[in-house]
């Protein structure tokens, strides 16, 4: 049985459509990502599927159990993590777990046995009884990830779980998710805006914008979908007659511009910079830079979006730019944004 199969299911807020009609299934003992930026409506989506809100349409499961009709056998089979931190500081991390244990009707003997399995998987049996006001940052989502997994869930809902969090403590803890899933055999779905959280991860990343599912596949599939690497060149210029030229050779595999960049898809990066370079000059755009990038999943996100996470939470800008050609104000600045692939113009 999959962990969550998902059917059109949809929200709206007033004029703000949060999830739109969104169907896939996230399969049993996966690690499955929300990758997008804030507001792309991932925490929407697992309120829905954790019964916080009821779906304008569509339906879903949760373990087989329907979110909408069977919310207590949904509860059961979930645990959360929420975005923002939930832990009573003034108590000892084994109070604030004994009191989730109680919250689930749990008697002593299965409390004292999860406590310990817990304590034991996020690596904090020897601070169990320390004030959680005295944990680091880090032991505190390991602490809240844990108890997520008290009353043993089948699947544990991670929303944005390393947000906050250093560099250092970020991988560390993605260590500790990653035994989750392996030792503990609990499926997880969790929403990031990290790149790299996503990549490291999870088995399975769905590409999330503006309420709208753009790719689901494994992070080595979505990248193997761009077919090449990205040559970055930095321009002072026409980047239009930069188009035409590049609309003429055969090799390009697509391209996405803007007033100040030319990022162009094309197989072994290195043994085309020359003649990129060379292409640019012929049309009298200067260059201040080249890089090479291999594709990642933000490179994804931005061929399917045309825009990238960061940018669309800076601008806070709702509206997909990927159909041919279109022209999108940004505050001051006017972006023009064309995208080509090897079957022509989108
Ligand atoms: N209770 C609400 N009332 C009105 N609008 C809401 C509400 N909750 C979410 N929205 C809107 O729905 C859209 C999706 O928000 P959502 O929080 O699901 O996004 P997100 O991808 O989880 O981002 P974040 O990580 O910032 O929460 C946003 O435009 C948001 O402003």
């Amino acid at each position: 049985m999959a962990a969550i199969e998902i059917d059109g299911l949809t929200k709206t807020f007033g004029d703000t459509t949060a999830v739109d009609d969104l169907s896939f299934t996230v399969e049993d003992g996966e690690v499955f990502g929300l990758l997008g930026p804030n507001g792309a409506g991932k925490s929407t989506l697992i309120n829905m599927l954790v019964t916080l809100l009821r779906p304008d349409a569509g339906t879903a499961t949760v373990n087989g159990y329907d979110i909408t009709e069977e919310t207590a056998a949904v509860r059961n089979s979930l645990g959360i993590v929420f975005q923002e931190p939930a832990l009573d500081e003034d108590l000892t991390g084994e109070e604030n777990l004994a009191f989730h244990a109680r919250l689930y009707g749990m008697n002593k003997r299965e409390r004292e046995t999860n406590m310990g399995e817990v304590f034991e998987l996020v690596g904090l049996t020897d601070e169990r009884n320390g004030l959680v006001g005295t944990y680091s940052g880090g032991m505190k989502r390991r602490l809240e990830i844990g108890r997520g997994l008290l009353h043993e869930p089948t699947v544990l809902f991670l929303d944005e779980p390393t947000v906050g969090l250093d560099a250092r403590t970020r991988r560390d803890t993605w260590e500790y998710i990653q035994r989750m899933n392996e030792e503990a055999g609990v499926s997880i779905v969790l929403t990031t805006h990290y790149i790299e959280e996503a990549e490291q991860l999870c088995d399975r990343v769905a590409i999330v914008d503006d309420g709208d599912i753009a790719a689901i596949d494994s992070p080595a599939a979505l990248k193997d979908s761009l077919g090449g690497d990205v040559v970055s060149l930095a321009v002072d210029g026409p980047v239009a007659d930069v188009c035409d030229r590049l609309d003429a050779r055969p090799w390009v595999i697509g391209y996405e511009t803007n007033e100040a960049s030319v990022n162009v898809t094309v197989e072994r990066g290195e043994a085309r910079i020359a003649e990129l370079v060379r292409l640019a000059d012929d049309a009298g755009v200067a260059i201040r830079s080249v890089d090479i990038h291999r594709p990642n999943l933000e490179t994804v996100f931005l061929s399917l979006t045309g825009t990238t996470i960061e940018e669309r939470e800076a601008t806070g800008d709702s509206e997909s730019g990927t159909d041919g050609e279109s022209e999108r104000q940004t505050g001051s600045m006017t972006r023009r944004t064309r995208t080509v692939t090897s079957e022509g113009t989108e």
